[in-house]
């Protein structure tokens, strides 16, 4: 069941319309849905069942307290890829011995407030970071439980700017030295080597490249193990993609994605832990909109509405398309004409969506983009002048902003002017 849906002709999120959180809170706002991250937290725990695995929040693609104290009261742990992350997972309830400390540039200061955190992992992404981590860990008189990152240097089939298990991507150790570093781990005090990490993309909708990725890792086990290196861990990373638009191809569902798993490295006696952000928050998600213009061309017609591309940055990133709703439901029959959709900043990528067909949208109807729950409003930032979008978290009739749209004061309460210009 879609918990964004139509209902006596207009958009809900669960019971709520959103034409009630516009009036309330202003536009633009993103909008989430409890039962729908609800659902895919538990989706992933049920297609793990029977796997000692941990589900590890991608923090990055959703980072709101809220959505935080929500999907780990449900049992998941978080993966973090900054201290800055951590504190925020922390504060929000996390439980340190259920988070995992990604990333590839840890600082020294970062090591020691994991470590003294107390989180699950640390995941290692070079050997100068490997030795880092190892005289920190001694400093404070501890070991630091590490998983290594290898890059399995397989095609993730999506687009180029999120790939990241491809030799050439900067993320996890090379393939060709895996064997030597996971030995030198062996030897360092400060580390106590728990096993391998990795992650090969994201937006990921086809199982073969996961399943690639896995069985060399499982090839990988066999040597180390041979080599007398502990492999009691596979973190195996996020990447799981779903549907932007309306028939595109399906994602495989959780489940299918934890067969693969199964039958690639579920034998071989190591606790999991999968590192699942959009799956989980996507579609969980709408970035809600008002437009202000309808501008008509000679060639095109514009609607100019109040989001932005610094709202919502992955049609000007990645050519993103999300599907555009109209808050107020067209007629099956109303006419539909070709139409961009674009904000309000001085930047030509500035533009959601180009010659998409919508029915009319005169100023002041609302719309809805949708898919926007994961990479929206954590890489929202500032440019033009405008305020960081606020957040609404819905549950059934009832919605909290969970993140306010903080004043112009507040916006300019960290510059300050020097002396010599007062
Ligand atoms: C290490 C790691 N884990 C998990 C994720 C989450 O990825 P996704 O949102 O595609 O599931 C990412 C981001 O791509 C990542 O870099
Ligand atoms: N932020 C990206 C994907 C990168 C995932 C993080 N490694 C997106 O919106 O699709």
């Amino acid at each position: 069941m879609h918990h964004f849906s139509y209902r006596d002709g207009l958009l809900h999120a669960e019971d709520v319309p959103l034409t009630r959180i516009a009036e309330q809170v202003g536009t633009p706002c993103y909008v989430y849905s409890t039962a729908t991250l609800t659902r895919h937290v538990r989706a992933f725990a049920d297609a793990f069942s029977g796997l000692d695995a941990m589900i590890c929040f991608a923090m990055k693609a959703n980072g709101n307290r809220a959505v935080l104290r929500l999907l780990t009261g449900l049992g998941a742990g978080v993966d973090v890829v900054s201290g800055g992350e951590m504190a925020l997972a922390l504060a929000a309830g996390a439980r340190a011995d259920r988070i995992v400390f990604s990333g590839v540039g840890k600082t020294a200061a970062e090591m020691t407030a994991a470590l003294e955190a107390g989180v699950h992992q640390i995941n290692v992404e070079s050997e100068p970071e490997l030795e880092a981590l190892d005289a920190v860990a001694r400093g404070l008189g501890t070991r630091a439980p590490v998983a290594i990152r290898v890059n399995p240097d397989v095609d993730a089939a999506t687009h180029h700017k999120i790939t990241t298990g491809k030799a050439e991507n900067k993320f996890g150790i090379e393939w060709t030295s895996a064997r030597r570093v996971f030995r030198r781990a062996m030897t360092l005090e400060g580390i106590a080597l728990k096993g391998i990490a990795l992650h090969i993309g994201s937006q990921i909708l086809d199982l073969a490249p996961f399943e690639a990725a896995f069985l060399k890792v499982r090839d990988l086990v066999a040597l180390l193990r041979a080599d007398g290196v502990t492999v009691e861990r596979l973190d195996l990373g996020g990447g799981l993609g779903v549907p932007y638009r309306h028939g595109d191809n399906a994602p495989p569902p959780p489940a299918a994605y934890a067969d693969v798993v199964r039958r690639t490295v579920g034998d071989l006696g190591c606790a999991l832990t999968i590192e699942p952000g959009r799956a989980i928050a996507g579609n969980a998600g709408v970035l809600l909109s008002r437009v202000i213009y309808r501008k008509e061309g000679v060639t095109k017609a514009f609607a100019i509405v109040d989001a932005a591309m610094n709202d919502l940055m992955r049609p000007a990133l990645y050519d993103a398309e999300h599907e555009i709703w109209p808050v107020r439901e067209a007629p099956r029959d109303a006419e539909r004409a070709l139409i961009d959709v674009v904000g309000p900043v001085c930047e030509s990528t500035d533009t959601f969506a180009r010659d998409v067909s919508l029915p009319p949208l005169v100023t002041e109807d609302l719309i809805a983009f949708m898919t926007a729950g994961a990479y929206g409003a954590v890489m929202a930032n500032q440019y033009n002048g405008r305020p960081l979008v606020p957040e609404v978290l819905v549950d059934g009739d009832r919605f909290h902003v969970v993140r306010r749209r903080p004043t112009m004061e507040e916006m300019g309460s960290l510059e300050d002017t020097p002396p010599w210009l007062e």
